[in-house]
């Protein structure tokens, strides 16, 4: 069955090019685009949908996210924007929460969220555990998670539980309780910062993940400059995420694990080409405001080779929202960059951090038909029109999963 989408005023590939298409139409078979160019070429297929004169750009893929959490603590933000400073140890408070809520009404909690980002764009979502710190409640949260999310991350090292030594934990984080959430992540991340995980411990859990086959992620120099990004590097992590406070050493050793990269290598579909990868640096804009953390200097690392993606950071502490177009907006108000590298950083950059660029994060033949319908004539508009709501429809794998079928 093909789908012909016609009519695409403004059609952002997000292709090692940047190419931009306009009055162009995409054609769809099944899952997959299989014909991008000018509508007036366009071939004939089983079905279309007219766009009505709308942008469409991949739809975003929102690579950190912690979904899996029932309560909320706007008294905490209220406090925070009264001058509190921000700390890990409201982790905890969520987690008592979450432990009250059982499988039933916790799905429901996540079926809500799945959809929610979904009317915003999002098409990929990573999500992680880190609210449950017992062996039980973590393998609780990881199995819903793989329910909602494409990619799910163990995220046991979120904070030391009350009562508990930071070292003993650590073992429970690298021993039973990543036995027992094996069957259900492709990832593992530590929060690396004063107040939860140090180097060594860090260290431990992300060296105990890699030896049972998950990739890396670290939460690191979110507070402060610390170990995070260099350990990251040191040990292939895909991400490092958060990144305000980088030394010169930081930044030198992020941009260098990207010498050698080529965006077109690790765009092709041609899986003999083998496309040299380091370390994403993904910026949270959103929680970077709600922290009244300085903005992370996605600017300054572009500038310095290092790929940036953009991600909402969805949580009840630091970023209550799945809004990848405020996360994209902010980046060009506030951080400086062009609407045309926030695009990117929130799409194909997005996607090298979850290693999945092949599939996703960019509108080209062979990729997942993964689409962000904008009602508006260019993308320009998600920076020009702050707030307005320009989401119009969400494809993802060529089925409409949010908004009005004309
Ligand atoms: N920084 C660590 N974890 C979350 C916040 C968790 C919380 O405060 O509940 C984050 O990414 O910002
Ligand atoms: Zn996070």
């Amino acid at each position: 069955m093909s789908l012909l989408i016609t009519n695409i005023a403004e059609l952002r590939t997000i292709d090692s090019e940047d190419t931009v298409l306009r009055d162009a139409a995409l054609v769809v078979e099944g899952e997959r685009i299989a014909w991008v160019g000018a509508a007036a070429d366009a071939p004939a297929a089983d079905d279309f949908v007219d766009a009505g004169g709308r942008t469409v750009l991949p739809g975003w893929v929102d690579s950190h996210s912690h979904m899996v959490f029932a309560g909320d603590r706007s008294a905490e933000f209220e406090a925070r924007m009264a001058g509190e400073k921000y700390a890990a140890g409201g982790i905890r408070v969520t987690t008592e929460a979450t432990r009250a809520v059982g499988d039933y009404d916790l799905t429901r909690l996540l079926l809500g969220r799945r959809a929610e980002a979904a009317a915003g764009g999002t098409t990929t979502l990573e999500t992680k555990t880190g609210y449950g710190l017992t062996v039980d409640e973590e393998a609780r949260h990881a199995r819903l998670a793989s329910t909602i999310a494409d990619t799910v991350t163990y995220l046991g090292a979120h904070v030391v539980p009350a009562g508990w030594d930071a070292d003993e934990y650590t073992r429970l984080v690298t021993g039973p309780m990543l036995d027992a959430v094996k069957p259900y992540v492709e990832w593992i991340d530590v929060f690396c910062e004063t107040g939860a995980f140090n180097r060594e411990q860090s260290l431990a859990v992300l060296e105990a993940g890699k030896a049972a086959g998950l990739g890396l992620r670290v939460h690191g120099n979110q507070l402060g400059e610390g170990p995070g990004v260099r350990l990251a590097v040191e040990l292939g992590a895909a991400s490092v995420d958060h990144v305000n406070h980088l030394s010169a050493q930081d930044f030198a050793a992020l941009a260098d694990s990207w010498s050698g990269y080529s965006v077109s290598d690790a765009s092709t579909q041609n899986s003999s080409v083998v496309s040299l990868r380091g370390t994403v640096a993904t910026v949270l804009p959103a929680c970077d405001l709600s922290t009244r953390e300085p903005l992370a200097p996605a600017r300054e690392l572009l500038d310095a080779g290092v790929v940036v993606a953009i991600a909402s950071n969805y949580n009840p502490g630091t970023s209550f929202t799945s809004s990848v177009n405020y996360c994209v907006t902010t980046a060009v108000l506030q951080m400086r960059l062009t609407v045309a590298e926030a695009l990117r950083a929130a799409t194909h950059s997005g996607a090298i951090a979850l290693g999945v660029e092949r599939e996703t994060g960019s509108i080209e033949v062979g990729k997942f038909a993964d689409l962000h319908v904008l009602n508006a004539p260019s993308v320009v508009h998600l920076a020009y029109r702050p707030g307005m709501p320009l989401t119009y429809q969400t494809w993802k794998r060529g089925q409409m999963v949010h908004g009005p079928r004309a």
